[in-house]
């Protein structure tokens, strides 16, 4: 695995279909490029002479029948796996009120597979989980929404009964490594892909939404879901410790577009400031890549951009979705949309994998050592046998420790209990009385004979080692099918000798000869014989060894049987109806 890497962001441009008024463009998929058409008359009564095709590039480009599971897996499938590894991944949409940011990011809610980026990234991530056993992953969840420049937790449970005045606000905190730190921001646990989901849902519900006369349900505030991964591999001091922001930033619209005024005015102001800001932050990164001289990158100026501070020029895999409308009247929000995005694919990150030692694991872990030889030195030292038996509460401690051990499914798992003789003894007895109250009774010979070392008692009383066991049983299953093949064959087969025995009965012997013969020939056990009907012959049917040749035959010409001389007694009752049935005159 490569651990450092430069990598600029990945820009993607994301089309939402339009039912009129359709702009015109065209899309050029091997050069991965939009151009979108601007009739120099679309500006209102001006003479203008703005130029009529604007060319934008981009690292992929979805169309308006784009699907949301597409964008999924070539947008955000990489970004999130890496977050898996150990790499820090943002994925932010981008665009105009009513582009589909929100669309994108979260997704509509009536239609399943309209689900968006959040949700199928959470099942993604557990889903992955599941095939990681090696290491052992943590996995937190927040829900940041920055409204009017400031930030509200949006998990906090008193969401429901407060008006957002009231709530605590989250705060920006910086550390002396320019590291920053959210407080008020609540992370939660979540151990499934359920509770996970019930975090996004309870986040949604929480947010803040308010009409405008654009979109009626328009969301103006930033929203950053952020899942938190720590991975650790059994036995080792490192973790791994990664950040995913799903973020979903507020409509990048001018005011003066809107026709808002009011609180709706003040919004959109700090809306345009934070997204000014933003644009700050990507000329400043720009200019410096450029290598103009600019020591200062203005993050600190909004808490959107010093949030996402590591997202933008820093140690993060970024991919901005820029969202668009395709309609005649948005298209100059269009092409500022697609413009930004040629900026921000100029900015360049470097990304790490953040793996550390965690001082804490190396402490607990020189602490076990030590407890550990400290009662390897009263071992040796026999300091352990003269003590008294342990007590009750030391047995109820001890079972308490044992019961803990068995229920820690981790790779981890550590008997962490006094390393004395008396100890060791008393915890083998708890776990066989743990195992008989369970009702998996180890003393038991299991069925088969089935011993610990893998061996099984043949019917002999020796032991044969499993493979060839194994072999025997199957070899004997499959006697005893073939054997029931045959008898279930050959009852049927009875009805139709029956019937044949009857048409035989209705021909005449020839020159004054008796009934038909049976004759016999060649040796085999009933088991090792199969019968089978001989197709498209109505007249006849051939009873025949599984590898021999016996034959019987009832046709209306010859009229003769043949069957060995062996053929079991019963099976051979049926041949021998022949006669007497005939003699009878009639069959059963
Ligand atoms: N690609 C798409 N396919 C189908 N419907 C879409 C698509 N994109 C957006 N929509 C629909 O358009 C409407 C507006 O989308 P959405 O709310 O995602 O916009 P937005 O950019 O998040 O707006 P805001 O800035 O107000 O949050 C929604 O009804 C959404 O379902």
């Amino acid at each position: 695995m490569v651990l450092e890497y430069e990598s600029n962001i990945d820009i993607y441009l994301r089309m939402r279909p339009m039912s009129s008024n359709v702009a015109a463009y065209e899309v050029d998929e091997e050069a991965v490029r939009v151009q979108w058409l601007m009739p120099r008359q679309a500006v209102l009564g001006m003479a203008n002479h703005q130029r009529e095709h604007y060319n934008f590039s981009f690292t992929g480009i979805f169309d308006v029948d784009a699907k949301q599971d597409a964008v999924f897996e070539n947008v955000a499938q990489k970004v999130i796996l890496g977050a898996l590894d150990g790499f820090n991944g943002t994925i932010f949409a981008y665009g105009q009120t009513g582009s589909g940011k929100t669309y994108t990011i979260t997704g509509g809610a009536e239609h399943y597979v309209d689900r968006g980026i959040i949700p199928r990234a959470i099942s993604l991530i557990f889903s992955e989980l599941g095939t990681r056993s090696e290491y052992t992953y943590t996995m937190h969840f927040s829900y940041l929404e920055i409204y009017n420049e400031t930030g509200y937790d949006l998990l906090n449970p008193d969401h429901e009964t407060k008006e957002l005045e009231d709530l605590p606000k989250v705060i920006l905190l910086e550390d002396d490594d320019s590291k920053i730190h959210l407080r008020n921001l609540s992370t939660h646990l979540a151990t499934n892909e359920e509770e996970a989901l019930n975090l996004l849902f309870l986040g949604d519900t929480n947010r803040m939404i308010s009409a405008t006369p654009m979109n009626m349900a328009s969301s103006r505030s930033h929203c950053i879901f952020t899942a938190y991964v720590e991975a650790r591999k059994a036995g080792e001091d490192t973790v791994r410790r990664s950040k995913l922001h799903l973020v979903d930033l507020a409509g990048s619209e001018r005011a003066s577009k809107t026709g808002i005024d009011g609180q709706i005015l003040k919004e959109a102001k700090y809306i345009n400031l934070s997204l000014h800001f933003l644009e700050q932050v990507i000329i400043a990164l720009h200019e410096k890549i450029q290598g103009k001289p600019r020591s200062h990158i203005p993050y600190r100026n909004s808490m959107m951009t010093s949030v996402l501070r590591d997202s933008l020029g820093g140690n993060c895999r970024t991919v901005m979705i820029a969202t668009v409308s395709v309609a005649q009247d948005q298209l100059e929000e269009t092409i500022s949309t697609c413009r930004f995005a040629q900026r921000v694919a100029m900015v360049s990150n470097q990304v790490m994998l953040n793996e550390e030692v965690d001082p804490n694991f190396v402490i607990k872990r020189l602490k076990q050592e030590i407890k550990d030889l400290k009662m390897e030195l009263k071992l040796l030292r026999g300091e352990d046998f003269d003590r008294e038996p342990l007590t009750s509460t030391e047995l109820n401690i001890l079972k308490n420790q044992v019961t803990t051990y068995i229920q820690d499914t981790s790779p981890d798992a550590y008997l962490n209990c006094e390393a004395s003789v008396l100890h060791v003894r008393a915890a083998f007895q708890i776990l066989k009385d743990l195992l008989n109250e369970s009702g998996a009774a180890l003393h038991q010979k299991p069925a088969y004979g089935c011993s610990p070392t893998n061996e099984i008692s043949s019917g002999s009383g020796s032991t044969l080692p499993l493979n060839e066991t194994i072999q025997s049983l199957y070899h004997q299953l499959q006697q005893r099918d073939n054997e029931i093949n045959i008898l279930v064959s050959f009852i049927r087969k009875r009805e139709s000798v029956k019937a044949k025995v009857h048409a035989f009965t209705q021909v005449q012997p020839q020159n004054g000869e008796g009934p038909g013969q049976i004759i016999s020939e060649g040796k085999r056990s009933t088991s090792e014989c199969a019968t089978e009907r001989t197709e498209g012959d109505e007249d006849s049917c051939t009873s025949r060894h599984l590898n021999g040749n016996m034959s019987m035959k009832v046709n209306k010409s010859g009229s003769d049987l043949k069957c060995p001389s062996n053929f079991p007694s019963d099976q051979k009752q049926a041949f021998e109806l022949l006669p007497r049935e005939r003699t009878a005159g009639s069959l059963a």
